[in-house]
């Protein structure tokens, strides 16, 4: 689906969604840049994830992706077309793709299921917008509610509903921002599995912004990791977390215990940059005349989450032994492994 901007010509030979340096500004009491300079390739088929810290610029690449923001400077192309910025389009948003925004703010609270979703289709052929809404309601398991008022459903069979009124339309690129925010943790996996379907079966290709990693770590086969407005790391989520480029994607993905030069040393680390030690990388032993001594412990459930120290070092730990390790317990310190950070000093 072309959705063009007078005067521009298609680029061969770019990813679905390119990024080319694009940063975007917000004029307040003083200016923020919101994101700075980004560039960046998305494919086609795919579930990427952009990922940071509140305020890092997520939601205004999302933005700026759909259409709904232009560049200051820079540009978004989508399918090697740039994507119109919201003064060259009437109706701002780019054809090929649909976004599910936080709150459902889209979602017609007093019309049911069925008419939600059904909405979205034209009604010059019945037969097809009848068979495409039962198909998508289907899909997204919500076939049951469909005589159901919105005002009356959970926040997760919302999120579906959502979800299906923007598929319904078979776009190209599904954006969603903060998909699982307020769902739980059973939910989340059935309707991640669910948009995994659909993405195998379809060819959708999905972006999705979320600023807790663990929730997209096993969905997502693309991370974007945004700082401050920039793109610090870029990869597949085993490969940012088993090898993080700089310590700000190795505390984010992985709660990572970062390092410096003079730190590392005291674990016999010879480095000339950080290393990253995940909690799990630490392995403890109970040993009398140990120089760490467990400090605190943090209940989750199946695991414990273990802070031990020598003097002012401290390190957090996993065990995944509860009570094996009191506090005041005096602990040798070894390491599984370690990452040194290519990206820090
Ligand atoms: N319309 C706007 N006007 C002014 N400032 C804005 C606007 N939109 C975003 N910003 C600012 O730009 C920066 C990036 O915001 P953005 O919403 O993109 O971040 P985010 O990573 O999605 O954050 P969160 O996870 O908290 O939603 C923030 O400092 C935010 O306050």
């Amino acid at each position: 689906m072309v959705c063009s901007v007078p005067n521009d010509i298609q680029r061969e030979g770019l990813p679905l969604i390119h990024g080319r340096d694009v940063s975007r500004s917000f004029q307040g009491k003083e200016v923020i840049a919101a994101v700075r300079g980004l560039s960046f390739g998305i494919d086609e088929g795919r579930i990427t994830a952009i990922i940071g810290e509140s305020g890092s610029g997520k939601s205004t690449m999302l933005k700026l992706i759909y259409g709904l923001l232009g560049p200051d400077d820079g540009e978004v192309r989508y399918r090697g077309w740039r994507v119109p910025n919201p003064r060259e389009k009437l109706i701002p948003g780019h054809d090929a793709m649909r976004m599910v925004s936080q709150g459902f703010d889209d979602l017609n609270t007093y019309a049911n299921v069925w008419d939600n979703v059904a909405s979205q289709l034209p009604n010059t052929d019945l037969e097809a917008k009848f068979h495409h809404t039962a198909r998508i309601l289907d899909r997204l398991r919500i076939a049951h509610l469909k005589t159901q008022r919105i005002a009356d459903l959970s926040g997760g069979e919302k999120q579906r509903v959502a979800i299906a009124r923007a598929l319904v339309n078979e776009p190209e690129v599904l954006l969603m921002d903060e998909p699982f925010n307020q769902v739980d943790a059973s939910f989340r996996e059935t309707l991640q599995a669910d948009i995994r379907h659909i993405v195998a079966d379809t060819g959708l290709t999905v972006v999705l912004v979320s600023h807790d990693p663990a929730e997209v770590l096993s969905m997502a086969d693309e991370l974007m990791v945004l700082k401050s407005g920039k793109l610090v790391a870029m990869g597949k989520p085993e490969e940012l977390y088993n090898r993080p480029p700089n310590a700000y994607t190795a505390r984010l993905l992985a709660k990572s215990n970062i390092l410096n030069v003079e730190e590392a040393s005291l674990l016999g680390i010879k480095s000339n940059r950080a290393v990253a030690i995940h909690p799990e990388w630490v392995v403890l032993r109970i040993q009398p005349d140990a120089a760490f001594e467990v400090l605190a412990i943090r209940f989750k459930g199946f695991y414990e989450e273990l802070s031990v120290g020598s003097g002012s070092f401290q390190l957090n730990a996993i065990n995944t032994i509860p009570g094996q390790y009191p506090i005041g317990c005096k602990v040798d310190v070894t390491l599984s492994t370690y990452e040194v950070l290519p990206g820090e000093g």
